[in-house]
């Protein structure tokens, strides 16, 4: 019998097995154990003597970081010559460098679309909660303030959505589904900022400006970009600074794109009112005294977690190991390296 292809997979998922099941009967799925450090992985990734050093697709989670580190150069140039694709179990894959991969021609592969309404959800349920201090509310409650503390548990009051100038930062998929959400609650003013204004049949009605008006104009201030070396600390000291008085501020992408010292500042000053907040920069680890604000409504990155998005990604996962095996290519190429030619030229693993 001929040998099935070696697919790598990093991380648990919680309802890819039976699309993994299927996977197993054209390729032999191996796994690394929990206690794996980022040196050990790199060393038998290069031990010919181990089956990892002949692995041709890696899946990955983005909690497997915790085992490999970050898909950084070093470890792009420490995979055996065999690997042909990394697909990775999330939209924001700013945990893998995709330069050093395209240089190695190992395609990466995401899984945006599928999880645009879940986070946009999320976004949205943040959103209302933070205008509205509804997070205020929840904590005395349940800290056992009501009724003593007066009406709401002594909630500051909150503000609705009418006239209010929703600022997207990042109007993309996942941008266009909170803006569509947004609307049936009242808002109407919205305005977008991109690194380039999009044709107007993407823009849904929302007004493009320039960075400076946006963060002038902006009650809420709605983060949808990725992290990358241009976002990352987008939202800073200074940004903040010319934001107006009492903002909200709501992120579902990355914590980083926020220099999430100057925000804790800002959230004591009063500067920004209230912020609602899914991602942290330095997750899971979060600052004692950002959680201890009573005004921040925070999650512990929940965007995607339901059981139909969740299911979802990861069949696109294994989605995407068999294409590679049956054609040599993933299906969901990150925008990196879509207009790359070789691969293309990849051929099937069978
Ligand atoms: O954070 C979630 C994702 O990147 O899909």
């Amino acid at each position: 019998m001929s040998k099935k292809p070696i697919v790598l997979k990093l991380g648990k998922d919680a309802f890819g097995d039976q699309a993994w099941g299927e996977l197993e009967k054209i390729a032999d799925v191996i796994t690394i154990p929990e206690s794996t450090t980022r040196e050990q992985f790199l060393r038998e990734v290069k031990d010919p003597q181990n089956k990892l050093s002949q692995v041709q697709v890696i899946t990955r989670t983005a909690r497997s970081v915790k085992n490999t580190g970050r898909f950084d150069e070093e470890l792009a140039l420490a995979l055996p010559s065999s690997v042909v694709a990394v697909c990775h179990t999330g939209a924001g894959y700013d945990q893998i460098d995709v330069e050093p991969f395209k240089k190695r021609h190992i395609q990466v592969a995401n899984v945006p679309d599928l999880v645009s309404n879940a986070t946009a959800d999320t976004h949205v349920f943040l959103l209302l909660g933070a205008l509205r201090n509804f997070g205020i509310g929840n904590r005395r409650l349940i800290e056992g303030k009501w009724p003593e503390a007066g009406p709401a548990c002594g909630s500051p009051f909150g503000y609705d959505p009418e006239g209010k100038t929703v600022g997207i930062l990042g109007l993309g998929r996942i941008g266009r589904c909170i803006l569509e959400r947004l609307k049936p609650f009242g808002f109407e003013n919205f305005i977008y900022h991109n690194r380039h204004q999009l044709p107007s049949e993407e823009e849904h009605g929302c007004e493009y400006v320039g960075f400076e008006e946006f963060l002038k104009r902006s009650d809420i201030v709605s983060v949808n970009v990725p992290l990358n070396h241009n976002t990352h600390h987008l939202i800073n000291a200074e940004t903040i600074e010319k934001m107006k008085d009492g903002v909200v501020i709501v992120n579902t992408a990355r914590g980083a794109v926020i220099d999430e010292q100057a925000m804790t500042d800002a959230l004591r000053s009063g500067k920004i009112r209230s912020a609602g907040l899914d991602v942290f920069e330095y997750e899971p680890k979060i600052s004692k005294e950002l959680l201890s604000m009573s005004q921040v409504l925070g999650l512990p990155h929940m965007g995607t977690h339901s059981v139909e998005t969740r299911k979802k990604m990861e069949e696109l996962v294994v989605e995407n190991a068999k294409n590679v095996i049956l054609t040599g290519k993933v299906l969901t190429i990150v925008p990196e390296l879509q207009n790359e030619d070789w691969p293309n030229e990849s051929k099937p693993l069978v």
